[in-house]
Parts: structure tokens; C-alpha cells; sequence
């Protein structure tokens, strides 16, 4: 399983399993001399940690991380960073149901058909609970990147979306309820749907989207390493995300030139700024802003029919504690993947710029 490591220069690996005693990770690359404020990584961590309110998981973990090296007297030190998070609420026997058989549309078919073997217990490696690992290394980035701004928030959860565009938005709102939508009505509409939802057994996706203030101009490395192909692959590697797409985006493919170029001010900043902010797959220094859609939660509460690993047909039906709608967590993550996209590229241009 070679794919639990994440950046060029400032690398992130991540480690264990959702049932298993710990998850955590390895920073590589982080420059040093940085001082970390603990505070504000365990707050991040609480952003996204579950059982905090009543629209997500009630799983509760504390999701408290220990530092073991690369940090000393609050200063990092330019080595690696290794932390842990222990895992304190599991409850496997929820899972036992589904030790030999599969849930629609979860990871337990392919895992178990590609690997042989499969930790069944809470999903195992393929749990989103190992985003948790992504949120300490994002934070620690985003105190690298002191003068970047990166705001997620919630713009859509079902079919209740918000109409406004980030700019009329007050995005200090977003962190002030439980959905994470920085329209305090549109919230309260969401939070509705979604206990609704819940009720019903069923799940529903949404969308997060994100906008990086105060990123330099020159970020991203064409033709491969664009810096919208590397957001995009890193916004893709979240669980459950199944769509990107970033400035004027799929809406963009319905317009005409005249309408759609980005016509240049004497500063080199633009007038209007549906590029968003990044052309030839490199930063215009214009805010950068990205849409990411997620997917319903596949753990339902109602029966399903699947298959088991004899490929017999049985009826399944999820238990446990699940997220009725994964958005209000995701925000965070989807924030601190893109503070690791921006760090690598911010120390790559290092390198080639004098
Ligand atoms: C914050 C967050 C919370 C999630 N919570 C659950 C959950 O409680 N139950 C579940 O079945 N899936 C949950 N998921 C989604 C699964 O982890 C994901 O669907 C699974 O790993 C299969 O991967 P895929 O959907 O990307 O194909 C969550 C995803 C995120 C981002
Ligand atoms: C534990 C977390 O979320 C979990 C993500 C998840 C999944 O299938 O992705 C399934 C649930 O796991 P469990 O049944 O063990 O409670 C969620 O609670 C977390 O995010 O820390």
C-alpha cells in the first residue's frame, strides 16, 4: 500500500487504522525555526473532531495529539515530525456485521479485493478518521504560511445551496454554527435537513468550498505539477469527495472568450477574476477559490441489498454511529490539504528563485 504519503518537499505520511490503538504521521521538510502554537492545532483538530455537535458522528474522541519530535521548546527544529493521536472510542462490535460482506459504495469490497486481507472494524485504513493526521500537518503549515489566508465553509448541503459568491459573504460567520455555512439562515435551513435526514436512516453529500487569500504570485510547478492539478488531487484524496473544480469552473465551459478572459490592471492584478487565481497552472496572486462536492455518507441506516466475499446476495443494514452528511467536518480538512498543496509550492519556488 504505497500511497500514504503526501508532498514534495514538506511531506506528510500517515499512519493507522480507525480501530486500531492510534493514527498519526510524519512531517518531513518542515523548514525550521517555526514557532507552533499548540492551541491553534488542537483547536483545528477540534474543527474536525467527531461527536462535536448533533449533526455528526457520535463517536466521541477527544482526538488529543501528542508530539514526539521535531518540536522542541515550541520551536520546530527542521526534523521530522512524528505525532500521535490515540483512538479511545472504538466500538468494533457495530462493524461485526459487515466482517464478511460489503457495504455499498464503502471501501470494504475493493480494499478486500486488492489487499486479502482487511482490518473490517470502523472501515480500518479507509476511514476518515485518518484525516485527523491532515489537520495537525495543515496546521502546522498554516503557521508557516503566516501571510496565506485559507477559508473553507460550507456552501451546499443537498439541495439547499448558497447563491452568493465568497466576496459577499461574511466568512467570519462560518465557524459561529454547527453546519459551517457562513449564511447564518442558510444554516439554520441546513441543520434542519440534515437532523431530517438523519432520522430518516439516510445520509446526504454537500459542498465545501474554499478561498486562499495572500498566496504569491508564481506558485505551482507546470506542466505536470499545476498548481490546480496538485489542489485537485490532494481535495480527490479525501474520502468521499467526488467532484473539484476550482474558478469559474464546470459553469465555465457555457461561456464565450469575451465573456469568460480576465482583462489584466496595470499591476498585473485583474478585473474580474474567473481564472481563479491561477493561470498556466500557476498563482496570478488573485485569491485563489475552489469548489469540492462530497458525496452522501455510505453507511445508511435503512436495509440494502449487497453481496458477501462469497458473492451471495444478503441484506445489510449500517449501525453504528455515522455521519448523517460529512460537510460541517469536512471543512477543515479541505482547509488543511490545501495549506499543505500551497507550503510544498511556496518551498519549491525556493529553490528555483534566487
Ligand atoms: C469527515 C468525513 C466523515 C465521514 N464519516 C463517514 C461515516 O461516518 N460513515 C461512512 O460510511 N463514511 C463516512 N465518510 C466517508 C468514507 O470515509 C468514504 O466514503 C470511504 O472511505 C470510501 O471512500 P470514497 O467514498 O472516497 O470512495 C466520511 C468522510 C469524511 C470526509
Ligand atoms: C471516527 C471518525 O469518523 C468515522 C468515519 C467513518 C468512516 O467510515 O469514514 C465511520 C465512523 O466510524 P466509527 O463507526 O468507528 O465511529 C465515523 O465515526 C473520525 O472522523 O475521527
Amino acid at each position: 500500500m504505497a500511497g500514504n504519503t503526501f508532498g514534495t518537499l514538506f511531506k506528510l505520511t500517515t499512519f493507522g487504522e480507525s480501530h486500531g490503538p492510534a493514527i498519526g504521521g510524519i512531517i518531513d521538510g518542515c523548514p525550521s525555526g517555526v514557532t507552533i502554537d499548540m492551541e491553534f492545532v488542537q483547536a483545528e483538530l477540534d474543527r474536525r473532531k467527531p461527536g462535536q455537535s448533533a449533526i455528526v458522528t457520535q463517536r466521541k474522541e477527544p482526538d488529543t495529539v501528542e508530539f514526539y519530535s521535531g518540536i522542541f521548546e515550541g520551536v520546530t527544529t527542521g526534523t521530522p515530525i512524528g505525532f500521535v493521536i490515540k483512538n479511545a472510542n472504538q466500538k468494533s462490535k457495530d462493524y461485526a456485521h459487515i466482517k464478511d460482506s460489503y457495504r455499498p459504495s464503502h471501501a470494504d469490497y475493493t480494499y478486500d479485493q486488492k489487499y486479502g486481507v482487511r482490518d473490517y472494524r470502523g472501515g480500518g485504513r479507509s476511514s476518515a478518521r485518518e484525516t485527523a493526521s491532515r489537520v495537525v500537518a495543515g496546521a502546522i503549515a498554516k503557521q508557516v504560511l503566516q501571510e496565506v489566508n485559507i477559508n473553507a465553509y460550507v456552501s451546499a448541503v443537498g439541495p439547499l445551496k448558497l447563491h452568493k459568491p465568497y466576496s459577499e459573504l461574511d466568512l467570519a460567520q462560518t465557524e459561529k454554527n454547527i453546519v459551517r455555512c457562513p449564511d447564518p439562515e442558510v444554516a439554520e435551513q441546513m441543520e434542519r435537513y440534515i437532523k431530517e435526514i438523519r432520522k430518516q436512516g439516510d445520509t446526504v453529500g454537500g459542498i465545501v468550498s474554499c478561498v486562499i487569500q495572500g498566496a504569491p504570485v508564481g506558485l505551482g510547478e507546470p506542466v505536470f505539477d499545476k498548481l490546480h492539478a496538485e489542489l485537485g488531487k490532494a481535495m480527490l484524496s479525501i474520502n468521499a469527495v467526488k467532484g473539484f473544480e476550482y474558478g469559474s469552473g464546470f459553469e465555465g465551459a457555457s461561456l464565450k472568450g469575451s465573456q469568460h478572459n480576465d482583462l489584466f490592471n496595470t499591476d498585473g492584478s485583474t478585473q474580474t477574476n474567473l481564472s481563479g487565481g491561477i493561470q498556466g497552472g500557476i498563482s496570478n496572486g488573485m485569491d485563489i477559490y475552489f469548489n469540492v462536492a462530497f458525496k452522501p455518507v455510505a453507511t445508511i441506516m435503512q436495509d440494502q441489498e449487497t453481496i458477501d466475499n462469497k458473492c451471495e446476495k444478503v441484506v445489510m443494514q449500517g449501525k453504528g454511529r455515522h455521519d448523517p452528511c460529512v460537510v460541517p467536518r469536512a471543512v477543515p480538512i479541505v482547509e488543511a490539504m490545501a495549506a499543505l498543496v500551497l507550503l510544498d509550492f511556496y518551498l519549491l519556488n525556493k529553490t528555483i528563485k534566487s
